[in-house]
């Protein structure tokens, strides 16, 4: 998508051929950094410390992670060490599986000498891969924009999202705000409620960022005003993404996603989720009791980081000092709380017929 009228991506290979760059979204909104990633301790260390971050989006630096792997020492333990260390960044999103084990398994096929080489083409393919599905579900969920906007007698079709689901999450385009790009460079009026997402305020830091760059009108809230908003009729459609998508629709997404859908029914919101196929597992059924949830630091809970009025930026303490804290990072929406599925192939009730209906090659499988 474009910064200030440029094209940009969230990941990108350097100019050298061989290294990595990745905007650092632990710098944003504040500054404007590229790093370069060159090992892949570089790469696990970089989704682990979320300066990248967003399912999709680590799944493609994973896969680069193990070009840089291979680059130094293309053995097959090599291999399974560097697999294994990208494999243990993060916990919740399995595109992170999807991806290193689909790189896994055709390397492991090659010869050593072949694999660097072969490496660079699939991390290309899978983050191109990405790309071209996120598209397409921008395409698929206009369609529910569209749907809404005929149901209003004026004014902009109100969406809410939470978290960032958006091109820096996706390498581009984004999961649930791929709708909304889409349906805003169309010409059709769109307003974008922004959950602020706490505690790392994914939606002040970067949806807010992202939209205002692309000049789609958006507002920011308080993670705790949506229930609030829908209860009021001030919300259309809510559509978020997911990190782990069960096979029977549960959805895995950040905290604070389960209790947007529950308010979302009590008032009668359609509540979507968008998904690229790669985000789905279907080794689990029930959210609940398989997915594992990441839980991290409790100074994510007890601290804030911002820009001071002197323009320098800061962490600063919420709560006095020693507040014990618990920091669930995701949450599980069952099936029955979401309205639809948005994926790259088209929308389906979450549901395991639905899921089916549209990937008939697992029904087999
Ligand atoms: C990009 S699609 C869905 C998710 O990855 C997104 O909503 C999300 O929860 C990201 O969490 P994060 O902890 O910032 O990686």
């Amino acid at each position: 998508m474009r910064i200030d009228g440029t094209p940009y991506r969230a990941i990108w290979l350097a100019e050298d051929g061989w290294s990595v760059s990745i905007i650092d979204q632990t710098r944003l909104p504040w500054d404007w950094a590229v790093a370069r990633l060159t090992t892949a301790e570089e790469a696990a260390e970089a989704i682990e410390t979320m300066r990248v971050r967003g399912a999709p989006l680590i799944g493609a630096t994973a896969a680069y992670g193990l070009c840089l792997a291979l680059r130094i020492d293309a053995s097959d333990a090599a291999l399974e060490a560097a697999h294994d260390r990208l494999l243990a960044t993060r916990p919740t999103a399995v595109n992170l599986r999807w991806a290193l084990e689909a790189m896994r398994e055709r390397l492991r096929a090659l010869p050593p000498p072949e694999r660097v080489a072969a490496s660079y083409a699939q991390a290309a393919e899978i983050a191109e891969g990405e790309v071209a599905t996120c598209r397409r579900i921008g395409e698929h969920g206009l369609a529910l924009i569209e749907e809404a906007r005929r149901g209003k007698s004026g004014g902009p079709v109100n969406i809410l999202t939470h978290c960032n689901a958006g091109w820096l999450a996706c390498v581009d385009w984004g999961t649930a705000l791929a709708p909304v790009y889409r349906a805003f460079d169309a010409g059709i009026p769109v307003h974008v409620w922004v959950d602020e997402t706490r505690p790392r305020n994914q939606g002040a830091s970067l949806t807010a960022w992202e939209l205002g760059k692309h000049g789609v009108p958006h507002t920011l809230v308080a993670d705790n005003a949506g229930g609030h908003l829908m209860q009021r009729g001030q919300v259309d459609l809510c559509i978020v993404g997911t990190d782990r998508t069960t096979r029977r629709g549960d959805v895995a997404n950040k905290i604070g996603t389960y209790l947007k859908a529950l308010a979302a029914r009590e008032a009668g919101v359609p509540f979507y989720v968008a998904l690229p196929g790669s985000t789905i597992d279907w080794t689990v059924a029930d959210g609940l009791a398989e997915i594992p949830i990441e839980e991290r630091g409790a100074a994510e809970v007890t601290h804030v980081t911002g820009r001071t009025a002197a323009g320098e930026v800061a962490t600063v303490a919420l709560a006095p000092e020693g507040t014990p804290a618990a920091n669930p990072a995701f949450d599980v929406t069952p099936a029955s709380l979401v309205t639809r599925l948005v994926t790259e192939r088209g929308i389906c009730p979450a549901s395991e017929e639905g899921l089916m209906g549209l990937y008939p090659e697992r029904a087999s499988a």
